[in-house]
This record gives C-alpha cells, sequence and structure tokens, in this order.
C-alpha cells in the first residue's frame, strides 16, 4: 500500500474509531493512549492489506490480569483474531465501563466483588454485550465445595463409563475438630486438603497431602478435604471453549500404596504439579493409563456442565482410578484455564467468538448492524 493511500485508509480507520473505540477515553495515561491507538491502526492496515477488503466483525473488551495477558493474548491469537475482524480492546478499570468501547462481548477473569458488582450493572443495563462469563456463574467455581457439586448431582453413568467425584468434606473452622470430623464422615486417608475459596492467588493453590489423622489439625481452614484417589501419575485436562472439547495429558500426584500409607505420618505440601508447562502427551506411558477418557462420555459431560454450570470458558481435571478402564473423577474445574498450552485454541477460540455473535444476530436480528 503506498503513503497516499496508508494516509487516507488510516484517516477513515481513525474516523470509525471515533465512534466505535474511544481508547483516548479509556485509557488511563496519554502515552498508552497513543500506543493503544497506533497498535490498533496498524492491526487494521494490516488486515486491510493481507485480506483485501476488511471488515471489523467485532469488539472483544477485555479485563484480565497481566499474567494471563501474556499467557493468553499471544501474538499468534492476536494476528488471527485481527485477520477474521475481531478487535480485542483493553478495559480500562479506571473508567466507566459503559463510557467505553461499544463492545460485543467483554471477556473477563478478574475476582474482587467490586469487579462483579460492575459487571452485574452493565450487564443489565447491555444486554447486548455478551459477558464472558456471567460473574455469579464464575463465582461458583471459585468455591471447591460447590465447583463439584453439579457433577456429583449429574451422576453421569453410561455404557462409557462412570464419573463422579471424590468424596468430601468442608472444613470451616476450628483445625483441632478436623481428626474426629474426618472419623465421622467415614473418609479413608490419605486426604487431599485444598484452600476452600479459589480466589487467584498462589495461596488458594497450595495443597497439601495428608498422611495421618491426628496430623490434620495441623492444617488451616477454611479447606476441603478430599480423599485421594490413586490414578497412575496422569491426569487428563479437558479444556473446554463454547462447544469444543480438547484433552490433554498432564503429569500429576504418583500413587499412594498401602505401605506408603502406613510408614508415613503428616502433612505434606505438594507444588503445582499438573500446570508443569512439560505435557504428559508423549511420555511412554502405560496404554491402561494413558487411554483418553472416551469421547462420548467427554461431550455428554461437558455439555451437561456447560449447562449446568452456565459457563463457556472451563476446563476439567479428570482422572481414571488405577486399575479400572472406566472409573472416572472430577477433582478440579477451573474458569477461563491456561488456554495458551490447550492446543490449537487461536483458532478455536476465534472461531467461537465469531459463532457467538452469529448465534446472537440469529435470535435477535434487530441488533443486526
Ligand atoms: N482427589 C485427588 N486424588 C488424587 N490426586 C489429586 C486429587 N486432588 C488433587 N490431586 C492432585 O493435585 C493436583 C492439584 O489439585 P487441584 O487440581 O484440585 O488444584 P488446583 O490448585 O485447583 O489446580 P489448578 O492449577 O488446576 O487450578 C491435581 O492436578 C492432582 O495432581
Ligand atoms: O493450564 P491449567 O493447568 O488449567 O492451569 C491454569 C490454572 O488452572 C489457572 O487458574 C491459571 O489462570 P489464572 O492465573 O488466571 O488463575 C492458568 O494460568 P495461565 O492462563 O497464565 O496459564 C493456569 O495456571
Ligand atoms: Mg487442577
Ligand atoms: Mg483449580
Amino acid at each position: 500500500m503506498r503513503l497516499k493511500e496508508e494516509n487516507a485508509y488510516k484517516n477513515e480507520v481513525e474516523k470509525e474509531n471515533g465512534g466505535r473505540v474511544r481508547l483516548k477515553e479509556e485509557c488511563r495515561c496519554k502515552g498508552e493512549v497513543e500506543k493503544e491507538n497506533e497498535r490498533v491502526t496498524s492491526q487494521r492496515l494490516y488486515s486491510t492489506m493481507v485480506s483485501g477488503a476488511y471488515q471489523q466483525k467485532l469488539v472483544v473488551g477485555y479485563a484480565l490480569t497481566s499474567k494471563k495477558v501474556k499467557s493468553f493474548l499471544q501474538p499468534k491469537l492476536e494476528g488471527l483474531a485481527r485477520n477474521k475482524g475481531i478487535l480485542f480492546v483493553a478495559i480500562d478499570l479506571h473508567r466507566p465501563l459503559s463510557d467505553q468501547g461499544p463492545f460485543d462481548i467483554v471477556l473477563h477473569k478478574l475476582t474482587g466483588k467490586e469487579w462483579r458488582l460492575i459487571l452485574e450493572d452493565y450487564g443489565q443495563r447491555h444486554p447486548e454485550v455478551t459477558v464472558l462469563d456471567p460473574p455469579d456463574a464464575i463465582q461458583h467455581v471459585y468455591n471447591r465445595q460447590s465447583m463439584l457439586q453439579d457433577v456429583a448431582d449429574l451422576n453421569l453413568s453410561d455404557c462409557y463409563g462412570k464419573v463422579g467425584v471424590p468424596r468430601q468434606l468442608v472444613i470451616k473452622n476450628d483445625p483441632l475438630s478436623i481428626p474426629d470430623a474426618v472419623t465421622r464422615a467415614g473418609l479413608t486417608l490419605p486426604l487431599v486438603a485444598k484452600p476452600l475459596v479459589v480466589d487467584g492467588s498462589a495461596k488458594s493453590h497450595e495443597l497439601s497431602l495428608a498422611y495421618d489423622q491426628l496430623s490434620l489439625s495441623m492444617l488451616e481452614p477454611p479447606l476441603v478435604l478430599q480423599e485421594f484417589v490413586n490414578h497412575g501419575g496422569v491426569l487428563f485436562k479437558v479444556f473446554i471453549v463454547g462447544e469444543t472439547i480438547k484433552v490433554v495429558r498432564r503429569f500429576s500426584l504418583p500413587d499412594v500404596s498401602k505401605r506408603e500409607l502406613l510408614n508415613n505420618a503428616g502433612v505434606f505440601q505438594f507444588p503445582r504439579v499438573s500446570t508443569a508447562a512439560a505435557s504428559a502427551d508423549d511420555a511412554d506411558l502405560d496404554p491402561g493409563i494413558a487411554e483418553l477418557p472416551p469421547r462420548p462420555l467427554l461431550e455428554k459431560l461437558a455439555r451437561e456442565l456447560r449447562r449446568r454450570l452456565g459457563l463457556h470458558l472451563f476446563n476439567i481435571d479428570m482422572i481414571r482410578e488405577h486399575g479400572t478402564r472406566d472409573r472416572f473423577y472430577v477433582i478440579d474445574i477451573n474458569y477461563f484455564p491456561g488456554y495458551g498450552k490447550m492446543p490449537g485454541y487461536e483458532h478455536i477460540f476465534t472461531d467461537f467468538l465469531l459463532g457467538l455473535v452469529q448465534s446472537k444476530q440469529k435470535r435477535c436480528p434487530a441488533n443486526n448492524s
């Protein structure tokens, strides 16, 4: 594209941007605004050059932590999105949300009551905008007790297998009462102790394995105590993006033998084993352990959970009980997980965003612009 044409196009884009994305008003400091404006303009210029006739289809406002922006909004995703007419715009948390945009979709993963209230209010004032996902639905999976309740209620069992949750107990306070509470509940050792609330902090992912009953009083409530299920040290991460499902294998905690249980006492903190960068997909594993859960079972589980949880973006940590072929347990559900580690997420995510808007337009043709 020659300089004159480029300038003409720049003017056109900027004129359109005035109504569409008022970045100057959105960003906090002038430098940031200019940088963001330049980025947006050059993104669109690039799209025009590559695709010939550029047509912006949707604007996605995002409110994510800087860690999430880094892992999710990778250059490949932004590039592909821009070629498909999708523009990602950072939401300025210091300015009213209604003054920003207009957005077609708001994508977010921030914790805190204040943000929740802002989004709820925004959702009511702007029913034409899709908020991914509704704050109350996200809140439900930020509690390790309620997150698994829907899996338990579903009680999924068919010819492909059975999906349940490990037996678990919630301890709200008084650590000294834990040993008795565990006996009364009839839980079997070892137990995994998990902070009750997942709030995005590193602390909410500090888990421990408890080998004996007395040591349980050393734990810090509020927490969930979950029976440890031997699963051969391999876990299945089931990523869900709308109707798409992708499964990967990750290394997990090794089995605990009866002898180990007898010879060990105490509570041991363990690191975030299954989020490690190295996947177990290429490892030389026992096929009985590594075989992925049957696709029809996953499809049923994902479909039901999507509906029951009211979420589009989450993953499920699933294990297969060692020694069985078809006995599965869901041990964790994460909202807007590490999609950067999901193979092909760029295509899946952009198609999902486009599909969302298309289906909304089909439902409410009056909103079509
Ligand atoms: N009931 C269980 N039986 C066997 N292993 C378990 C159980 N619960 C947790 N684990 C192991 O501990 C790891 C961390 O547990 P969990 O996934 O619940 O924690 P998390 O902090 O929410 O993790 P994430 O980073 O996926 O959000 C699991 O990936 C698995 O390796
Ligand atoms: O990729 P998996 O194994 O699903 O683990 C994810 C956690 O479950 C998420 O909680 C992390 O996201 P947040 O740091 O936004 O909570 C997420 O962080 P990331 O998106 O920066 O990779 C991952 O650590
Ligand atoms: Mg997990
Ligand atoms: Mg989790």
